[in-house]
């Protein structure tokens, strides 16, 4: 599974991602032509190499004509900048979402309806492309799965368009506040986070801590514009990783009147019928009576079914339900030669090590075949790999 993991070191801004995610990229010549062809006037895109505390990187700049008074943009204004731009669908989605965390965020820090948010700094032509060019990289990267650092942003005071601010920013802390991103303050005494860093991550980290276990294959540098006493960078590794972040529907109801019949008949129904598992725990229920709990793990598409199944075949009147995450390894069906026979495997990678597992089914086969016991084969499988 390929994976982007951010750090944070110095907070995120839109232009430190772009320059980041602009390092993984072979081939960087399609972005300049889709940045090129934007409806956008006055402004000229820099993308230069620059260096931080000794650490060389990607800075990319935005340089708007002053002269030129831009129009006020509100989302619907900037929703359709995107959808006239020609870029992926899935990056015109992705382009929207982060922007809607902006809007939503000054909406509520300035006490306004979203659709009257108009943008001056936040979604002014620098943060526009600055979004748009994020969200076709991460098209064009298109990882599995983003993980993040705890996203460190500084403190004190700084001075935009409102007047003199609290870092971290109200927009950036209202966009935290609406998401699952973790953020520490650090001593550095300027805004390391910007709200359209902070949307950006927001949209893109499914979780955040440290770098998870995984293969390495290229790191990018995004270079932030402030010079600071620590490396004003952020570092996004490209990296492959065994497990594959997965989600999954438990559904469970306590029974105490429902004979072994009628479990082990639903149970058959349930597995056949796409559940990924059924099973069954003794339980003592209200009234000191032995009972059972049937946990069923499905997933969306299997759940209506799953519900249909519980109340046709058993005696219970509700269940609950709740989705969990799960974490798997990546599998491989392999074949498995023995003297007797080949026999399938699972085969798994973990870390560097890999493992290989009989498929019962196909063991079951060949012990029938060759009236070997299958404690006897499972030997052998294990001898073989
Ligand atoms: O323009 C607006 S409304 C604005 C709001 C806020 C709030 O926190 S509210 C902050 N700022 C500052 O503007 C610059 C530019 O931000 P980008 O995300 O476009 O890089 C930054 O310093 C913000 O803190 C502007
Ligand atoms: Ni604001």
């Amino acid at each position: 599974m390929n994976v982007l993991y951010f750090d944070c070191m110095s907070g995120i801004s839109g232009n430190m991602t772009i320059g980041a995610l602009l390092e993984l990229c072979d081939d960087q010549k399609w972005f300049y032509e889709c940045m090129l062809a934007l409806p956008l006037t006055h402004c000229t895109i820099h993308i230069s190499k620059e260096i931080r505390n000794g650490i060389s990187g990607t800075y990319f700049d935005v340089e708007v004509d002053e002269e030129m008074v831009q129009p006020e943009r509100h989302l619907s204004d900037i929703y359709k900048i995107i959808e006239e731009a020609q870029i992926p669908e899935h990056a015109k989605t992705l382009a929207k979402a982060i922007f809607y965390r902006i809007a939503k965020a000054e909406a509520k820090v300035h006490n306004m309806m979203i659709e009257d948010v108009h943008f001056h700094e936040v979604g002014a032509v620098d943060s526009i492309i600055d979004i748009i060019g994020v969200a076709l990289l991460v098209d064009y990267l298109h990882p599995d799965a983003i993980y993040s650092s705890v996203v460190n942003d500084g403190y004190g005071f700084i001075e935009c368009a409102h007047g003199i601010i609290p870092v971290p920013v109200p927009a950036t802390s209202e966009i935290f506040a609406s998401s699952d991103a973790i953020m520490r303050q650090i001593d550095i005494n300027t805004e390391l986070v910007t709200p359209t860093g902070a949307a950006i991550i927001a949209q893109l980290a499914d979780s955040y801590g440290p770098m998870p276990a995984m293969k390495v294959n290229k790191i990018g540098w995004g270079i932030g514009t402030k010079q600071l006493k620590i490396p004003n960078v952020l570092k996004v590794t490209l990296g492959e990783i065994a497990q594959h972040p997965d989600e999954v529907i438990i559904m469970e109801s306590n029974v105490d009147d429902c004979t072994g019949e009628m479990l082990g008949f639903v149970m058959e129904k349930m597995m056949h019928e796409g559940a990924r598992d059924v099973f069954f725990t003794p339980i003592f229920m209200k009234k000191n009576r032995p009972a059972y709990r049937i946990t069923v793990v499905t997933d969306e598409e299997h759940m209506k079914r799953m519900e249909e199944l519980l109340f046709l075949n058993t005696t219970t009147i509700g269940f609950r339900y709740r989705k969990e995450k799960r974490h798997v390894l990546n599998r491989e069906i392999v074949d498995v030669k023995l003297p007797e026979g080949v026999v399938k495997g699972k085969k798994v990678d973990f870390e560097q090590e890999s493992y290989i597992y009989p498929e019962y089914e196909s063991l079951k086969s060949l012990s029938e075949e060759t009236r070997i016991p299958l404690k006897e084969l499972y030997k052998r499988f294990q001898r073989e790999v």
